[in-house]
């Protein structure tokens, strides 16, 4: 059983239901890396979003955080625990079944933008829907893109824009075919606190609207705020969670993570 902390109550409440109900959940998934020096990145890791729910997730530098997103989503094979997305059993061991499987179901915003420089703004977020053969209709498209402020920037290739303007770009192409699974890595790292909002915004809406499960790392408790629920990693770990999080109490439970200063 896992411990009912990771399960939240929805509206229409989602108790008593079982695991098929959950867009995402790990059961005892640990990871190690190295071989000369073995790192415990992820640590007897269990959890349970159910669908439709705003998640971040926290903690200090080398907590697990990326690894968490890579192996839940099935892009790094895990050592040994379960993953499931939407009840089915993520299985890494076979790479082209890992692709089909997580194809329209899970979309990233990874911290490197990954977009490729020869496609414009507007061929880059809609390749992976035209790889899946699954059209996005244009005007939905244009609005997302729209959304994101980067309405009169489609003909543009990534090294005709900033930063902050390839982060949204990668961000309207993991939400423009409404993946039931939105894992997303430090979304809002490389964009001013306004734009930061609408992304986050958006990201809140999707959840909302459209029913989207969303995941994201953060190291910002702003950013951490919009989400429902707030779970704090250390050492691969998950340590504590916040419930409808504010900013500033973010921010309390973060510094109490911070490493100690030696006292003399
Ligand atoms: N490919 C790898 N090989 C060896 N060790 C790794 C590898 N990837 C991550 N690690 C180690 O695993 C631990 C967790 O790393 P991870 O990137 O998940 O942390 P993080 O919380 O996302 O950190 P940050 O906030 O700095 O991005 C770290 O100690 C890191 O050094």
């Amino acid at each position: 059983m896992l411990a009912p902390l990771f399960r939240r109550p929805l509206p229409g409440s989602l108790e008593g239901m079982t695991a098929m109900e959950d867009a995402l959940r790990l059961e005892s998934v640990s990871k190690t890396y190295g071989e000369r020096v073995r790192v415990t990145a992820l640590d007897d890791v269990s959890l349970a979003l159910p669908y439709g729910t705003f998640t971040a997730v926290m903690g200090p530098s080398g907590s697990g955080k990326s690894t968490l997103l890579n192996t839940a989503s099935g892009l790094e094979p895990a050592d040994s625990g379960r993953i499931l997305v939407g009840g089915q059993q993520l299985d890494t061991s076979d790479e082209t079944a890992a692709t089909r499987f997580r194809r329209g179901r899970i979309g990233f915003v990874f911290q490197a933008f990954n977009l490729l420089p020869t496609l414009t703004v507007w061929q880059n977020v809609l390749l992976p829907a035209r790889i899946a053969g699954s059209p996005v209709a244009k005007r939905h498209t244009r609005e997302v893109l729209d959304r994101v402020g980067l309405g009169d920037r489609l003909d543009h290739r990534p090294a005709e824009l900033s930063g902050g303007e390839q982060q949204r770009v990668a961000i309207a192409r993991a939400i423009v075919t409404r993946p039931a699974l939105l894992f997303a890595d430090e979304p809002t790292g490389a964009l001013d606190s306004a734009r930061a909002a609408e992304v986050l915004t958006l990201l809140g809406e999707s959840v909302r609207e459209f029913g989207q499960t969303v995941v994201m790392v953060t190291h910002d408790p702003v950013a951490a705020a919009y989400a429902d629920r707030v779970l704090f990693l250390a050492d691969g770990r998950i340590v504590d969670e916040l419930q409808a999080p504010e900013a500033a109490g973010v921010a309390a439970r973060m510094a109490a993570f911070r490493p100690r200063k030696a006292v003399a």
